[in-house]
C-alpha cells in the first residue's frame, strides 16, 4: 500500500479511485468527509467493510488498485451494473470478503484463480456475465460456500467433481458446459443444469456418445487395441476348435466302415429302444429306417398273410423300453407310431443256421393255442434275430407267482425250441 498501512484513509483512496474509473459522475462522493458517510459504502471498526452499488450505472473495467485495496471488505454488490473485463485480479487481497454479487454486468474473461483464496466466501454470484473458460476445481477451496450462481455466462467444458458440503443453491444453466454431472453435485436441481450440454442425474442418462466424447485419446487407443487383441484370440480359438471339430470328424470317418462292419452285431431291438429314447443319432444323414435296413438288409418276416401292419420302419420309430430278460434274450415293449403295442424278443447267441432257424419259427408261428402268445413276425440276418409277439399287458407270471401283482389272469407262456 504506498502511502501507509491499511486504513480508512486507504480505504478512502481505493474508493475515490474506483469512484474515477466506473463511476462517470453518477456516484456522489465527497472527497471531504469521512467514506463511512458515503452511499453504499459501510464501515465496521474503522474499515470499510461493505459496498453496495446495485442497479446504480457503474460502467467499465474495474482497475486493480480499487477493490482489491480494501481488505476489510467482507460484502460487494455490484449487480445490475454496466462493469465489463475481467475481475482485478488484486480482489485476492480482500481476504475477509464473505458475499460477492456481480451477476447482471458484463465482466469476461476467466474468473480468476485469486478467487479461490478468499476461503471465507459463503456466497458468490457472478452470473449473467460473460466469464470464459472452464469451472476451476479451485472452487473446493471455498469450503464455506453456500451458493455458486454461475449461470448465464460462457463457461464451457466439463464440471470438476465438487465437493462442497455447505453448498445448498447451485446454478450452472445456460454456459456451453459438457460432460456428465459430477457426483457432487447430483443432489442439486435439474433447474441448475438446464441449458446445458450436461448429462446425468438430475438429468437424463448421458449417452453411449456422450460417454465416448470422454474418453482420452489413450483410452480410445486401449480399447482398440483391446479389441483387435480380443478379436485375435477369439480367432484362434475357432481356428483349434474346427481343427479339431475337423479332426474328430475325420476320426468318424475313419471309423464308419469299422462301425459298420460290426453293425449286425447291434440289437435291433434295443437300437430300437434307443431310438426311442432319441440317443441314437443317424449317421450319413439319412433317414432312421434307411440306416436300419441298410445295416440288417432284410425286412421282417410276417407269419400269417395279409396281416401285415407294421413293418421295420414302424419298429425302428417305436419307443420301447425292456420288459425282462429270459435265458434265450431280452423282451422289449415297443409303442408303434399308431398306437399298436407289441413285444419284440431278442434272441442272443442264438447260433442256428438262418434257414433253419427260419423253418422253426414258422413253424411256431403256425401253432395256435390259448395258452400261447401269438407270434406275428420275425427278423432273421446272421447275427441278429427278433420275434415280434402281442403285447401282453398284464405282468408276468413270476410277479403272479412271488405275489408281485394280483390282477394277472391267467399264464403267459413262451416256448422257443
Ligand atoms: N408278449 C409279451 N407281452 C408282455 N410281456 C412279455 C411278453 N413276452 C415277454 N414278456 C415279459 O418279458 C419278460 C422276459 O420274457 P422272456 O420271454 O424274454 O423271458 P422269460 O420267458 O421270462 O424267461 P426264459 O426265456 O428264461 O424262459 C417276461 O418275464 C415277461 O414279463
Amino acid at each position: 500500500f504506498p502511502g501507509g498501512a491499511p486504513d480508512l484513509e486507504a480505504d478512502r483512496a481505493a474508493l475515490l479511485a474506483f469512484q474515477a474509473a466506473v463511476g462517470r459522475g453518477e456516484l456522489s462522493w465527497d472527497a471531504s468527509t469521512t467514506p463511512c458517510s458515503w452511499v453504499g459504502v459501510k464501515c465496521d471498526g474503522g474499515r470499510v467493510t461493505g459496498i453496495r452499488l446495485p442497479a446504480t450505472r457503474l460502467v467499465g473495467q474495474i482497475p486493480a488498485g480499487t477493490l482489491g485495496n480494501l481488505t476489510a471488505l467482507q460484502v460487494v454488490s455490484l449487480r445490475l451494473n454496466a462493469l465489463s473485463g475481467p475481475l482485478p485480479p488484486d480482489l485476492v487481497g480482500c481476504k475477509e470478503l464473505r458475499i460477492v454479487f456481480l451477476q447482471g454486468n458484463r465482466f469476461s474473461g476467466e474468473i480468476p484463480a485469486g478467487l479461490f483464496s478468499l476461503d471465507k466466501l459463503v456466497l458468490l454470484n457472478l452470473a449473467i456475465n460473460s466469464f470464459t473458460g472452464g469451472i476451476s476445481p479451485g472452487f473446493n477451496n471455498l469450503t464455506h460456500l453456500e451458493t455458486l450462481y454461475l449461470e448465464r455466462n460462457q463457461l464451457s467444458g466439463e464440471i470438476p467433481d465438487l465437493d462442497l458440503p455447505k453448498l445448498v443453491q447451485f446454478n450452472v444453466s445456460f454456459n456451453p458446459l459438457n460432460g456428465s454431472i459430477p457426483a457432487g453435485l447430483r443432489r442439486m436441481s435439474s433447474d441448475a443444469f438446464l441449458g446445458t450440454g450436461l448429462c446425468g442425474v438430475p438429468l437424463g442418462a448421458c449417452s453411449p456418445t456422450r460417454e465416448k466424447s470422454k474418453l482420452s485419446g489413450g483410452a480410445i487407443a486401449g480399447i482398440a487395441i483391446g479389441a483387435v487383441v480380443g478379436f485375435l484370440i477369439v480367432a484362434f480359438l475357432l481356428v483349434i476348435l474346427c481343427r479339431r471339430g475337423g479332426g474328430s470328424k475325420r476320426a468318424a470317418k475313419a471309423e464308419a466302415p469299422r462301425k459298420s462292419a460290426e453293425a449286425p452285431r447291434m440289437s435291433a431291438a434295443s437300437e430300437m429302444a434307443l431310438r426311442g429314447s432319441g440317443a441314437v443319432g443317424n449317421e450319413n444323414g439319412l433317414p432312421a429306417e434307411a440306416v436300419y435296413l441298410s445295416r440288417y438288409g432284410k425286412s421282417l418276416v410276417y407269419l400269417k398273410p395279409g396281416e401285415k401292419v407294421y413293418d421295420l420302419e414302424d419298429l425302428l420309430r417305436a419307443s420301447a423300453e425292456v420288459l425282462g430278460k429270459g435265458t434265450t434274450g431280452t423282451t422289449y415293449k415297443a409303442m408303434l407310431e399308431t398306437g399298436m403295442v407289441v413285444a419284440v424278443k431278442r434272441l442272443k447267441d442264438f447260433n442256428l443256421p438262418e434257414e433253419e432257424f427260419r423253418e422253426k419259427v414258422k413253424a411256431i408261428g403256425a401253432m395256435d393255442h390259448q395258452n400261447l402268445v401269438p407270434l406275428h413276425a420275425f427278423y432273421c440276418s446272421k447275427d441278429e434275430k427278433l420275434l415280434v409277439y402281442d403285447y401282453i399287458p398284464m405282468g408276468s407270471l413270476s410277479s403272479i407267482l412271488h405275489g408281485e401283482s394280483s390282477s394277472f389272469s391267467y399264464s403267459v407262456f413262451m416256448f422257443f425250441f
